[in-house]
């Protein structure tokens, strides 16, 4: 069973190493993006809840606070700011608070594009 929290930033970047020289991607421009942070679990028999929603709704507000009416160019980690590095960007920066993360997904719902990363780039943390 999963649940989920989206929420949305408005944020500028280009993209000079990603497209031949001239191209239009190059230029500085601006997005609406969303992003949602999915978690994976079982309700607590007595509470009902996975987890607390609200918790995740912090921890989302934090890192939003990162990206929203930002130049994500200049954002640490996010120098090459495509829809995928985002997506990674954000689970490292969620995924210690969150241990039930399960996916992040980051989209452009303007043009129906996204990007949804599960971790499988994360090195696993060595058993306890
Ligand atoms: N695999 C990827 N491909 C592309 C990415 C990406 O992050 N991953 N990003 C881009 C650019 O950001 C490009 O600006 C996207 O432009 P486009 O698809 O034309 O979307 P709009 O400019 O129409 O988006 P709006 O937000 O509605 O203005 C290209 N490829
Ligand atoms: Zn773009």
């Amino acid at each position: 069973m999963r649940i989920f929290i989206d929420f949305n930033f408005e944020a500028a970047h280009h993209l000079p190493h990603s497209f031949p020289d001239g191209h239009v991607n190059q230029r500085l421009h601006g997005h609406s993006f969303r992003a949602r942070i999915t978690l994976d679990g079982r309700p607590d028999p007595k509470s009902g809840l996975i987890t607390d929603l609200g918790a995740v709704k912090s921890c989302a507000d934090s890192a939003r606070e990162e990206l929203d009416h930002r130049y994500l160019n200049e954002v640490p980690g996010l120098e090459l700011p495509t829809l995928e590095t985002i997506a990674i960007w954000l689970w490292r920066r969620v995924e210690p608070d969150l241990p039930a993360l399960v996916e992040i997904g980051i989209y452009r719902d303007s043009c129906g594009e996204g990007c949804e990363y599960n971790g499988e780039f994360e090195t696993r943390k060595a058993a306890a």
